[in-house]
């Protein structure tokens, strides 16, 4: 007689459980990643960036537990909190930050992993950066680019910095709103060759947006965060009908 197995869930990217009092606002999360691609969606100021600090150790939450797998990053019970740069994460900020008295690629290259292997990190970034179109500007100084630029070579770093990742396993990449000063026709062929990119080498992401389009490109599960509180996890069709329904009828 056969027995009724049920399907073995996706394993967990990431378990988060956290309460952190912030400037008036109580982020108060209870939630967990299984999909390659997560999106964060909700208004300013309802703790987006404050999560994401939390999970790469920048922001200490009030009290929680933060675990990738069999690795426990943060658990106020036990008073355990992995220092940043030992988290199997790798995020790129809102604002770019770069090293100002250093070229791009110097830039991109900056925390890759692979430094017995410096080719094949280099090919990683030469790759990278033609994907995010700085690589004609490879030789030039964080002063000498634009806004988009800049903005591009930092997520590119974090990117790169994923990929070549070192540790055990794949690093989670965090994104803050990595494509908000882009053009629209730009960010979408970025958005469809970096999901690729990021796939093939199996690197999970879990980004900020604005952007209702965005998170329906990515193919993305959402995460609509409203005051401190996830209120919805699903497919972008479910979690953003209403902000869809809404968009078209104000597009006419
Ligand atoms: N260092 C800080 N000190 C005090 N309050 C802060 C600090 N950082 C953030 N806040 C407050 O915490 C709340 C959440 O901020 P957060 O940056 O996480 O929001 P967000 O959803 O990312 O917003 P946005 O979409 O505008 O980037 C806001 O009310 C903000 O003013």
């Amino acid at each position: 007689m056969s027995a009724n197995i049920p399907p073995a869930s996706a394993p967990a990217i990431l378990e988060a459980k956290l309460q952190h009092s912030i400037g008036g606002l109580l982020l108060d999360v209870n939630f967990t990643l299984t999909k390659p691609w997560s999106v964060l969606f909700g208004p300013s100021g309802s703790g987006k960036t404050t999560l994401l600090r939390a999970i790469a150790g920048f922001v200490e939450p009030d009290s929680g537990h933060i675990a990738r797998g069999d690795t426990v990053l943060f658990d106020s019970s036990s008073n355990h909190a992995l220092p940043p740069y030992l988290r199997s994460i790798r995020s790129a900020a809102q604002t770019a930050r770069l090293f100002p008295h250093k070229d791009v690629r110097w830039n991109i290259l900056y925390g890759n992993g692979w430094l017995t292997r410096p080719l094949d990190a280099s090919q990683i970034a030469e790759q990278t950066m033609a994907l995010f179109r700085i690589d004609k500007l490879a030789g030039r100084m964080p002063a000498d680019l634009s806004g988009g630029e800049k903005q591009r070579a930092s997520v590119a770093r974090a990117v790169v910095s994923a990929i070549t990742f070192s540790g055990t396993g794949t690093p989670l990449l965090l994104l803050d709103e990595p494509f908000s000063g882009l053009d629209a026709a730009l960010r979408d062929d970025l958005l469809a060759e970096l999901r690729e990119w990021l796939d093939r080498w199996k690197v999970p992401v879990l980004s900020v947006t604005h952007d209702i389009g965005e998170a329906f490109q990515l193919d993305a599960e959402v995460l609509k965060l409203a005051e401190g509180r996830i209120v919805e996890q699903g497919p972008a069709e479910a979690v953003l009908a209403t902000e869809r329904i809404r968009l078209l009828s104000r597009l006419g």
